[in-house]
């Protein structure tokens, strides 16, 4: 039965801070089909081990669609509305599209209009990475705005926006 309304949320915070539980369980609670979409590439052996951990832990009833740089496209063809998308995360899908040479603002303005005609409820996960000291190599501080412009862009479109820090989700927006 589908209980939810089609709203996009999006849950922002630091490394282990209990973002990916605490974005799986607002899936869980929709009664909507499963679906977790990850960005992240398993690049060597630990972190094979680590996502090997998470699908064993989400379990069968969860659909995992694997796509590191055309969310756009792998977000399309999940969409529907008796759907929930788990999408873990945005800021490794910038470091992949920052690592291809994509035009960053185009990908970001596609995401933005597929979330506002989307008909699943999506739910995204990102990492702040702005808090710290401004970093000395170029690299960084591009990957740094980048991430900036994207979370305002996905925290506009959003009906809720959480920031997780120590397992505790402090809501922002909605
Ligand atoms: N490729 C792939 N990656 C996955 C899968 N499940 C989880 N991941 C990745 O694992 C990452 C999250 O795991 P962790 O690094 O352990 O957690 P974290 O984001 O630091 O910590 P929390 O804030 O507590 O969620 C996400 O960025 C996902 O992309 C999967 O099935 N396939």
């Amino acid at each position: 039965m589908t209980t939810a309304p089609f709203t996009t949320v999006f849950i922002l915070g630091g490394a282990r801070s209990g973002k990916s539980q605490f974005a799986e369980s607002l899936v869980v609670s929709t009664g909507l089909d499963r679906h977790y979409l990850a960005t992240g590439r398993a690049w060597d052996e630990e972190m094979r081990a680590r996502i090997a951990h998470h699908k064993a832990d989400r379990g069968p009833s969860w659909t995992t669609h694997e796509e590191p740089l055309d969310l756009v496209g792998t977000l399309g063809a999940i969409d529907g509305e008796d759907r929930a998308v788990l999408i873990d995360c945005l800021t490794l899908w910038v470091t992949n599209l920052m690592m291809e040479e994509r035009d960053m603002a185009a990908e970001f303005a596609a995401l933005g209009d597929f979330v506002a005609r989307a008909k699943a409820r999506l739910v995204f996960v990102s990492n702040e990475v702005g808090l710290g000291i401004v970093p000395d190599n170029r690299m960084a501080r591009d990957f740094r705005d980048h991430a900036g412009r994207l979370h305002q862009l996905i925290a506009a479109k959003a009906a809720e926006v959480y920031f997780i820090a120590a397992g505790l989700p402090l809501k922002m927006k909605g």
